[in-house]
């Protein structure tokens, strides 16, 4: 059983969580940054994947990344995903850019959705203070949003509890 941890990032948040995160799920290998892949098709030998998007296209109907995803896109939808697990955290900034909390998750969600991933990993938006995000799918985020901006001092806490989640959600992670 084979569990990836994918991120893209910009200033090296992203990464960082996904670092965090990797000891806390026995059994994921070590985490990849999508600008290092050459094409897709590792994606292809996995059980599950998560994978870790930030936010910088504020407002933008597509390619809201701003990151090596954004190309990445098109290609993910293309896939035949149908068995595995995928979960997406995000890094956004709920103060700041309010209006389109980690946006990115969402975008990226519908993709692993048109290629027949399950998608898993779901998270209240209670204990988040935003005015919007397109992520909210009814009360909840279709991924984990992270602020390492405004709420850092939050993100251990919410790692650990997704770590528990995920662990509930993924057979490959037991
Ligand atoms: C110009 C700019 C635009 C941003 N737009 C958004 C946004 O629309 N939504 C959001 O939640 N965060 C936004 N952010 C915050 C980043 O997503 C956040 O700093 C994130 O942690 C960056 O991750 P990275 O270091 O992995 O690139 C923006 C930041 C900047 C500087």
């Amino acid at each position: 059983m084979a569990v990836g941890i994918y991120f893209a990032t910009t200033t090296g948040k992203t990464e960082d969580i996904a670092d965090r995160l990797h000891p806390l799920l026995n059994g994921t290998n070590t985490p990849q940054d999508l600008a290092d892949l050459q094409d897709l098709s590792p994606l292809n030998d996995l059980d599950a994947i998560i994978c870790g998007i930030p936010t910088w296209n504020t407002g933008a109907d597509s390619e809201r990344s701003g990151t090596a995803w954004d190309s990445m896109l098109e290609g993910i939808s293309k896939l035949s995903l149908s068995g595995k697990q995928v979960a997406i955290y995000g890094l956004g900034d709920s103060s700041t850019y309010t209006e389109n909390f980690c946006d990115a998750i969402e975008e990226l969600h519908q993709c692993f959705k048109n290629a027949g991933a399950t998608m898993v990993g779901y998270v209240s938006k209670d204990g988040y203070t935003f005015e919007d995000s397109k992520s909210l799918i009814g009360d909840k985020f279709c991924g984990l949003p992270l602020d390492e901006d405004s709420e850092s001092d939050m993100t251990d806490d919410r790692l650990m509890s997704w770590a528990i989640q995920l662990k509930q959600e993924i057979p490959a992670l037991n």
